[in-house]
């Protein structure tokens, strides 16, 4: 029986890809196997140390302590693009919020006396919210993954001038994109060359504040400032002194702050990129799958600090060992089997940056000793043996 702790409400349609006789799913655990989790904020004190894996039912895992788990050896998942259209609606209504002064028009209906001419005064009064189209526009996407191409292939069917910025796009991204968006040589020359920008890269070290006192000034005067990646890509500070300076005509946000409120050049929207059925359950439904297969067969889809390493596995004995990407590891691990008269049947060794996964099929169950023992071993990270199956 394995045990999986949700640290937020999953879809039903994932929690049904793990079934009842294998598994508990609940909230309560206190020694799971695995967490599935959204937008909880993870914290290092939050994982027990029976945790074999985390996934994440979403794309960023900012909200996950990555390198921690990776120190521990625990698999971190996420579900590449199982939101991405999801979050493309939303970016796309947010365009139009951005442009057409919808949300200040709303809020100004909203605010009339119904005892009053209602009908009378929105003739009168409608020209303050009139706003541009976007055909014709010039959209800049910073980052060109899942959710950046999908933006960027309807922008264009808006009629809009698209032109995208992303140093690290993936094959299979650039397989998707349009040849008619165009691609900006640096961040700065697209941000100054936009009407309206929209960012789609993950918040990490190296993203945090992308968006500061530069870049505003190079942007051209009313920029629309779309931001459904996350809140720590924009710094707030700059952002509000650009809207004063009219550098920024409006940020449309889907991660609100305190301090963002009550603007109303700022829109903001209580995080919903993710919030439909269909993204919550593509979520849940590939997190889910993910964790079983990694559970029952060492194999590992969409980690985000491990290699992907899968083999086929027939239900036989199955070691799983994660260590540092040194020299020799393979050797010492070998040579511990052998003298424990285990033959290796098929193997497999991948590695992702520092890190290396090696997928050992044997002819013998491994003793408790022998895990111990490989345990012992100088730069490995993690030892399973995988329950075969009855
Ligand atoms: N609002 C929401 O509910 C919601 C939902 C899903 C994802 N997100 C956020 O959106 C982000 C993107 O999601 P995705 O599914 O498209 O992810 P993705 O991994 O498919 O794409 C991210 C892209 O950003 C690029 N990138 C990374 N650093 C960059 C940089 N400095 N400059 C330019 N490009 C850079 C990568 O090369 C990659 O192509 C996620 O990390 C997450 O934070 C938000
Ligand atoms: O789970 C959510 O609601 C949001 C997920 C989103 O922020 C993501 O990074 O995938």
């Amino acid at each position: 029986m394995y045990t999986i702790q949700t640290m937020n409400k999953i879809s039903a349609k994932g929690l049904e890809r793990l079934p009842r006789e294998d598994y508990e799913t609940a909230s309560g655990l206190s020694h799971p196997d695995a967490i599935l989790v959204r937008s909880y904020k993870v914290g290092e004190d939050d994982i027990p140390p029976t945790v074999k894996a985390i996934a994440r039912a979403g794309a960023g895992v900012n909200n996950i302590p990555v390198s921690y788990c990776t120190d521990q050896g625990i698999v971190v998942f996420n579900t590449p693009g199982a939101n991405a259209n999801s979050v493309k609606e939303l970016v796309l209504t947010g365009l139009f919020l951005s442009s057409r002064n919808i949300n200040a028009g709303i809020n100004w209906v909203q605010s009339l006396d119904p005892a009053e001419e209602v009908s009378r005064l929105v003739e009168k009064e409608k020209s303050r919210f009139s706003g541009p189209e976007v055909q014709g526009k010039k959209l800049g996407i910073i980052g060109l993954g899942a959710i950046g191409v999908l933006v960027a292939n309807a922008a264009l069917a808006l009629g809009m001038e698209v032109t995208g910025f992303d140093p690290f796009i993936s094959i299979n991204a650039a397989w998707g994109l349009s040849p008619e968006v165009k691609k900006a040589n640096s961040m700065d020359s697209l941000i100054a060359n936009s009407d309206y920008i929209t960012l789609h890269i993950p918040l990490n070290d190296k993203t945090r504040s992308v968006i500061d006192e530069h870049q505003f000034d190079q942007m051209k005067e009313g920029t629309r400032l779309l931001n459904f990646a996350r809140g720590g890509l924009v710094n707030n500070d700059s952002l509000k002194k650009a809207i004063e300076s009219g550098k920024i005509s409006y940020y449309i946000t889907d991660f609100p702050e305190g301090e963002l409120l009550g603007n109303p050049q700022i829109i903001t929207i209580p995080h919903l990129g993710a919030s439909s059925p269909e993204a919550e359950e593509n979520c849940a439904v590939m997190a889910a799958d993910q964790l079983r297969i990694f559970l029952e067969t060492g194999n590992i889809r969409n980690a985000v600090n491990f290699p992907n390493c899968t083999m086929d596995y027939v239900g036989g004995h199955r070691l799983i060992i994660a260590n540092k990407n040194i020299p020799n590891m393979v050797g010492q691990i070998s040579t511990l089997l052998a003298e424990n008269e285990i033959n290796i049947q098929d193997m497999m060794n991948k590695h992702k940056e520092g890190i290396a996964y090696n997928i050992i099929d044997t002819d013998k169950a491994p003793t408790e000793k022998l895990i111990a023992d490989l345990k012992k071993i100088e730069g490995i990270i993690m030892v399973r043996a995988i329950p075969p199956r009855d």
